[in-house]
């Protein structure tokens, strides 16, 4: 008999994930098949199948409607022995998939060569955009509309293999209308046959509705008592309480990443909440590193078309202290909460992304680049421009400081000081390496409205207005307090 190890597979390789179009031929797969990040929440830890040889796991979706379709195939299966037996993996994905994905192959085929071929994507159509020559569609629906259900239900193991702790949602929830779910779509040219559909999916991203509780501000005078005591008695619509606009989950499918499709999709989620008048803030559920820089740039972009956002400046007039608290009037406090509330964000992602431009526009003498070598030859700065900086780096220092206090607050004084400050220095770097990206982004976009022409070419014109002449000049600052570069990795503050 042979050994474990070839029984053994690991899932990640077995499973293979493809859109698939009916062709006049048969089934074709729209663009390359792709293998999943994670399977441990299907398969278990140590994501292995046991009891196959050759085993190989195709889970093909209809590109337009995503009605899965699942085959399984192996050489050899191992014969059962007392307990030991192969794993049911049709058994354990059925937990994951709807009963739809188990019809046979041969019904799969011909059932996706029925829909009608006017079929549009659930929801309704919200934004067009192009992207490097191809037409994409963002639709938005409620998850209480059957139609996005459907499509939810289909898709929803995506979630588990692409996103790390990422667990799918309640479909069934009787409190679904709290969800709104918008589909990525690129749209194709109408083909010459009739066979296909021109939509392929190519993500998605879920959006929670949590009421905001507003602690009343005591005591409530009288009258306004009175006033909500009668808006509660009245029959009103739970839609229209102010709300805070959670982003749950968000994934484009690995055919379509890296081309700026997350971005695009993320600001006009972003933009839609902007305008949608319950929201009093946008935040995001558990983002991870690659989400986290989408975001960072995108609304770094965003802010910068705000005119009051770009008036926030260093007041460089403040006086550091020889000892005690740091000054709290780095950049006006009033100014910044008015931003951040019309920007709808969280305080902590405000404050990063405010850090982060405040960095663009240090004297470019004293402002941190990632560059190595500018640490080598640091360029001269002047008093001013030094005093300038420290202001700036102060201000970072004291929002990590009061972010990390607990922790901080458990190592001794000078290790503290070391941890803050090798802190300090990570999100310094963090923060170049953002705006380089940032203004890559930008360029690439102006080259693509070049091509394409159009109203985005005003609001591109304004962000790089914004940004130049102030962006961060790819150079690592030499460091005041003699840290070495330090790692890329970003979020030391969120530890
Ligand atoms: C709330 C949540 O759901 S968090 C989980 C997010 N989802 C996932 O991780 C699922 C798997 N991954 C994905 O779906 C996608 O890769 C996403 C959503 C993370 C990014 O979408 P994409 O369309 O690939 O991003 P896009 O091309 O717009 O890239 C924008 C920026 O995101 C960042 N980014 C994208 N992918 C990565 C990555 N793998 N690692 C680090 N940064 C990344 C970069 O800053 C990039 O800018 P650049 O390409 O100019 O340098």
């Amino acid at each position: 008999m042979a050994s474990d190890d070839a029984w053994s597979t690991p899932s990640n390789d077995a499973l293979l994930l493809s859109l698939v179009s009916p062709s006049p031929t048969g089934v074709k797969t729209v663009g390359h098949s792709f293998h999943p990040k994670f399977t441990y929440p299907i398969f278990g830890d140590s994501e292995e199948i046991f009891g196959y040889q050759d085993l190989e796991i195709n889970l093909r979706y209809n590109a337009s409607d995503m009605r899965p379709n699942l085959s399984i195939t192996y050489s050899k299966k191992f014969p059962a022995v007392g307990e030991t037996e192969a794993t049911d993996v049709d058994g354990i994905l059925r937990e994951f998939l709807p009963d739809i994905a188990f019809q046979k192959k041969k019904d799969f085929e011909t059932g996706i060569k029925s829909p009608r071929q006017d079929w549009t994507p659930p929801g309704k159509l919200a934004t067009t955009f192009s992207s490097h020559g191809n037409t994409f569609e963002v639709w938005k629906g409620n998850l209480a509309d059957l139609a996005v259900k459907q499509v939810v239900k289909r898709i929803q193991i995506l979630v588990p293999l692409f996103i790390e702790g990422g667990s799918a949602i309640d479909v069934d929830d009787p409190d679904a209308d709290r969800w709104t779910v918008f589909f990525l779509y690129q749209k194709k040219e109408a083909s010459s046959d009739s066979t296909s559909n021109p939509y392929v999916f190519a993500g998605y991203c879920t959006v929670y509705r949590f009421f905001h509780f507003r602690l009343p501000t005591p005591p409530l005078s009288p009258s306004e008592s009175d006033v909500e005591k009668a808006t509660l008695a009245q029959d009103f619509d739970l839609s229209e309480l102010p709300c805070r606009s959670r982003i749950s989950q968000f994934i484009v499918l690995p055919p379509f990443q890296g081309k700026g499709l997350g971005s695009r999709l993320y600001s006009h989620i972003f933009e839609q909440y902007i305008n949608h008048a319950p929201t009093v803030e946008i935040t995001v559920e558990d983002p991870n590193e690659a989400f986290d820089d989408l975001r960072d740039v995108a609304d770094l972009h965003y802010l910068r078309q705000l005119p009051e956002f770009q008036a926030l400046r260093i007041n460089t007039a403040v006086a550091i202290p020889k000892a005690g608290a740091a000054p709290n009037n780095i950049v006006d406090r009033a100014a910044c909460e008015a931003v951040r509330v019309k920007a709808k964000m969280a305080p902590r992602q405000f404050a990063r992304v405010l850090e982060m431009h405040l960095m663009s526009t240090l004297p470019e003498p004293v402002r941190p680049g990632i560059s190595p070598e500018e640490k080598a030859a640091p360029k001269s700065a002047t008093a001013e421009q030094e005093h300038e900086y420290r202001l700036w780096r102060l201000m970072l220092k004291k929002r990590i400081y009061k972010h990390n206090k607990d922790a901080l607050g458990e190592l001794e004084i000078p290790e503290r000081i070391a941890k803050l400050e090798e802190t300090v220095s990570s999100v310094e770097f963090d923060y170049a390496r953002l705006l380089i990206r940032a203004e890559e982004q930008l360029k690439d976009r102006a080259e693509e409205q070049l091509k394409n022409g159009g109203e985005e070419q005003k609001k591109i014109g304004a962000a790089t207005a914004a940004a130049n002449g102030s962006a961060a000049n790819g150079k690592r600052k030499a460091a005041e307090d003699g840290d070495e570069p330090v790692s890329k990795k970003a979020r030391v503050e969120d530890e």
